[in-house]
């Protein structure tokens, strides 16, 4: 067995899907050049990707892997058969830029895009709801299993699936065999106040990680205000690991002892015209180096 970590960094930083105005004149060149230079081994697609044929040659040049890239379905709003179409698109893509995983968010009755306080309002799906979702989910998963990928659940501020019990409830009701979880520290932190009880409680269905660090006193006050998800992480609620209040050796730890394998994908949205994308990179590779891999390192046996 063992460990094989992959790490990458999300384009997030750099360009957000969320709000493509902002940081819209860094090119894709740029962020995989400076990926490059902050020494990370890869990256998730983002919105602005051009066509696998164009990606991977850009890819190619910097020795630089696709992780996966985010797909929003709407399988309770539009039906199972609509969800499915489309991602087969999805998949096909990421296919053709060999990636692991499908990351998948059911934005049916979201916030994540509106102006609603993000700390007070989210969407409660109802029984019928809830069948629907993890029904259409496990059909989802079937497919990316046929483009060699696996479907990773996004629990996200915002959405149906925000909170633990939410969390333990897509997991307690789809298929572990085509259903998985993508664990997001930052998420899960600013919903619950926590982020060790959802690693160790569903560390066995988790094949994605999200390292995304937050900003406490940020976080307080964007909640102190009623601010929108996008306002808040405007605001700077989210930052990379090493500038933020959660403690990554010990998920590191965690994941270390139970032999995760996969990718671990540095994600901290903020506005790139205030918090330099390259620097940001900067500081969490320094992290990683400095507390992370130094883990790793005693755990082969060396001593340090
Ligand atoms: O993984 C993610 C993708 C983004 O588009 C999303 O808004 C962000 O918060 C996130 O965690
Ligand atoms: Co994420």
């Amino acid at each position: 067995m063992g460990t094989q970590i992959l790490w990458g960094i999300a384009p997030i930083g750099w360009r957000n899907d969320d709000i493509p105005e902002i940081g819209a004149g860094n090119t894709l060149q740029h962020l995989l050049s400076d990926i490059v230079v902050a020494g990370f081994q890869g990256t998730e697609v983002g919105g602005f990707f051009p066509e696998p044929t164009i990606l991977n040659k850009e890819l190619s040049l910097r020795k630089l892997k696709i992780a996966g890239k985010w797909f929003s379905s709407f399988i309770i709003r539009d039906g199972i058969e609509s969800a499915k179409a489309a991602f087969h698109e999805h998949c096909k893509y990421l296919q053709e830029v060999h990636a692991a995983v499908a990351v998948v968010s059911e934005q049916t009755h979201s916030v994540q895009g509106t102006s609603e306080n993000v700390f007070t309002t989210k969407p409660h799906f109802t029984e019928q709801e809830w069948s629907l979702l993890c029904t259409g989910l496990n059909e989802l998963g079937k497919i990316a299993e046929a483009y060699q990928l696996k479907l990773v659940y996004h629990h996200h501020m915002g959405t149906g699936v925000q909170t633990l019990a939410e969390i333990d409830r897509l997991m307690d009701n789809t298929d572990a065999n085509h259903v998985h979880l993508l664990y997001d520290t930052g998420h899960i932190y600013v919903s619950d106040g926590d982020y060790m009880t959802l690693l160790v409680k569903h560390r066995n269905r988790i094949k994605h990680v999200h390292f995304k660090d937050v900003r406490e006193s940020e976080r307080t006050a964007c909640s102190n205000e009623g601010l929108s998800f996008l306002q808040s992480f405007l605001r700077g609620m989210f930052t990379v690991p090493g500038d933020g209040c959660i403690d990554f050796t010990e998920v590191y730890a965690y994941l270390l002892k139970t032999d995760y394998s996969g990718w671990i994908v540095i994600e901290a949205e903020q506005d790139p015209a205030i918090a330099n994308p390259l620097e940001y990179a900067l500081i969490a590779r320094n992290y990683i180096d400095q507390n992370l891999l130094v883990q790793t390192y005693k755990e082969e046996g060396n001593v340090v």
